[in-house]
């Protein structure tokens, strides 16, 4: 099988063209793939098919991919690490485009925009510099929404985390990116860098499909030259079906909407960009209007071969 390696912000994936979707990847084969030293290594493997192919399989969320977007042709099948299916992947979004245009299937010089079928509806990615120079791929998410409602809005909380080490489980809130998400604020970032995440936290109530915990600390608001006011987040993440991961592009949108919202509750006014530091890297996350969100950063591809599976 033709693979190639990529990553965005270290967040590393195996990417495999499937351009006439009859490829049937098994769970083992993901484990093997992913496999940091029988195989190729990564946090989740990416397959590109096309949608209507994956409709026909019957992931019928395609069929309302290709309805709300007949240009939406390539589909982004994604795979953590253990096997286990994904609704959507941040990173993985802009990761996938940089293969679908080094395929030749996509251009997005001159402000074209890519439109792409995933399990959490159709994501839109544009490309522009990023701070450091590099091509930067920024990606609408769509809508996000906080499960617990009003009442977990208020109070910035809905759900409780016990991280290995701690003494007792902190306050946390339910953030949905399409997939799930639970935010812990921490007050250091001592702290942060003393997590033990070589076990999954616990998370209560118990999330029926598992969750993605995001560990923050946020470092505070400043003005730039033109007035804008941006935020800064540092943030460690410990991503379902994968284990620690050198980012999460979901789970950074989820921080820094996360961070907003407390500061929201304390009664104080909104700020829409937010830089996300993760150990990886650096992502931009912008809350656009409609309740929607907007995640961008950069993303590599390695290197390619041949692998059996
Ligand atoms: N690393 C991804 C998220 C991948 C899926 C996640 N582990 C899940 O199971 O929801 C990202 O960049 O968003």
């Amino acid at each position: 099988m033709r693979f190639t390696k990529g990553h965005g912000t270290h967040n590393d994936f195996v990417l495999v063209a499937d351009t006439r979707g009859d490829l049937d990847l098994t769970p083992e084969q993901v484990r093997r793939l992913t496999d940091r030293r029988g195989g190729i290594g990564g946090d989740g493997v990416i397959r590109l098919a096309p949608t209507a192919a994956m409709a026909r399989a019957g992931e019928t969320i395609a069929d309302d991919v290709l309805a709300e977007e007949p240009a939406a042709i390539w589909f982004m099948d994604y795979r953590n690490a253990d096997g286990s299916v994904a609704e959507m992947c941040g990173n993985g979004v802009r990761v996938f485009t940089a293969f679908a245009e080094a395929l030749g299937l996509a251009t997005l010089d001159g402000g074209a925009e890519l439109a792409l079928g995933t399990r959490a509806g159709v994501k839109r990615v544009r490309k522009e510099t990023g701070p450091d120079g590099a091509p930067w791929y920024a990606v609408d998410m769509g809508r996000w929404l906080l499960p617990g409602g009003p009442d977990a809005e208020a109070a910035g909380a809905d759900a409780a985390v016990a991280v290995h080490g701690w003494a007792a489980p902190r306050p946390a809130l339910s953030v949905d990116l399409g997939n799930p998400h639970t935010v812990v604020a921490l007050g250091s970032t001592a702290e942060l860098d003393a997590l033990d995440l070589t076990r999954a936290p616990q998370v209560a109530p118990h999330p029926p499909h598992g969750t993605n915990v995001e560990l923050v600390v946020p470092l505070g608001e400043s003005a730039g030259g033109d007035g804008t006011v941006t935020g800064r987040v540092r943030m460690r993440v410990h991503e379902r079906g994968v284990g620690e991961t050198q980012s999460c592009g979901t789970g950074a949108v989820a921080a820094a909407l996360a961070v907003r919202t407390w500061a929201a509750a304390g009664g104080r006014p909104p700020v829409d960009t937010w830089f996300v530091e993760v150990p990886g890297g650096l992502l931009r996350v912008r809350a656009l209007p409609g309740g929607r969100a907007e995640l961008a950063g950069p993303a590599e591809l390695v290197f390619s071969g041949e692998v059996r599976v």
